[in-house]
């Protein structure tokens, strides 16, 4: 079998398309555009450039973009007195705080001071336990553009076996969640799972997210699954001094056992900056009390 391509970017324009459309709508009825801050501290490179994107992609949609660059030393509490003026501000309707922060600030301290209503990345305890009790919040962009396209490929998720390889508070737990409220049968493994190969064998959806370059072979996947690959892992290229990415499955193998399989780059991560804008521009319109049909977006 040759595994179906599932093509995350051509998606994520998709869905950015329709987020734009949106964002026209919420400037019309509300007199102002709708306004994610970026919030960076220190000059990690691939952050910078996450960031960078965040904003442009932002603009393109027809939203405000408010970046702000701390200095690596930034004393913590100078971030959060950063964070409080975006909680107070009324033309901030999402607030970002780029991870991993240094070293020497709390991300969890940091992350519990942005205002639920205003937490994007859904990363804030009470949009943690709002997803598993099945209230509205805000869902962590990375897992829930793996739903979409799960969901575009598959329809149904229903009764199907999962697989959620990673146990990260920003993929693994939120991705199992969902796909339970999708009526998965999920099971969540990580590295010190006992036969993770026979594990990952029962899956009818795999999701990836170990963080451990090509581990998952395709001598693991069931015929027929949908493997979808949350890594992105910088390695050595075949030129010396070059690099490339590679997910957490070994994409030669898997796509020849997978029904479908998203690739890296252009499977889940151009998806995460577009739920992005999407929470963004959805975050607006409950914050200014404007009705919006969330499902059409
Ligand atoms: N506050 C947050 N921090 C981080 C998040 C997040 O969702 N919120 N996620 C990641 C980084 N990230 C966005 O912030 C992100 C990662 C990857 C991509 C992406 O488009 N990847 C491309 C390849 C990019 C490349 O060439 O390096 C792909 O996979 O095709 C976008 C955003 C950690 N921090
Ligand atoms: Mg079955």
């Amino acid at each position: 079998m040759t595994a179906q391509i599932i093509d995350g970017k051509a998606f994520a324009a998709g869905l950015r398309e329709r987020v734009g459309k949106v964002a026209a709508d919420f400037e019309a009825k509300a007199g102002r555009k709708a306004g994610l801050a970026v919030v960076l501290v220190g000059e990690d490179p691939a952050s910078q450039v996450y960031v960078r994107n965040k904003g442009k992609q932002t603009i393109a949609c027809g939203m405000e973009s408010f970046e702000h660059k701390l200095a690596a030393d930034t004393s913590e509490a100078d971030l959060l007195a950063v964070v409080e003026k975006l909680n107070a501000d009324p033309a901030v309707d999402g607030i970002l705080v780029q991870l991993p922060l240094p070293s020497h600030m709390n991300e969890q301290k940091v992350i519990a001071a942005i205002n639920p209503d205003k937490d994007v990345d859904g990363f804030h305890v009470v949009n943690v336990g709002r997803l598993s009790t099945g209230l509205p919040g805000f869902v962590p962009c990375t897992p829930l553009g793996c739903v979409m396209l799960l969901k575009d490929q598959l329809g149904s998720l229903s009764g199907l076996d999962a697989v959620v390889v990673g146990r990260s508070n920003i993929v693994g737990k939120p991705m199992a969640q969902l796909l339970i409220a999708e009526s998965c049968t999920v099971t969540v493994a990580h590295s010190r799972t006992q036969d993770l190969p026979e594990v990952v064998r029962r899956a009818d959806i795999v999701v990836a997210a170990v963080g451990r370059p090509e581990m998952i072979k395709g001598e693991w996947i069931k015929p027929g699954a949908t493997v979808i690959d949350v890594g992105i892992n910088r390695v050595a290229g075949a030129e010396e001094g070059k690099t490339r990415l590679v997910g957490d499955v070994d994409f030669g193998s898997a796509s020849e056992v997978a029904g479908a399989i998203t690739p890296v780059p252009g499977g889940v991560g151009p998806m995460t900056i577009a739920v992005l804008l999407r929470n963004t521009i959805v975050a607006a319109h409950r914050n200014a009390g404007i009705a919006l049909d969330e499902s059409t977006i």
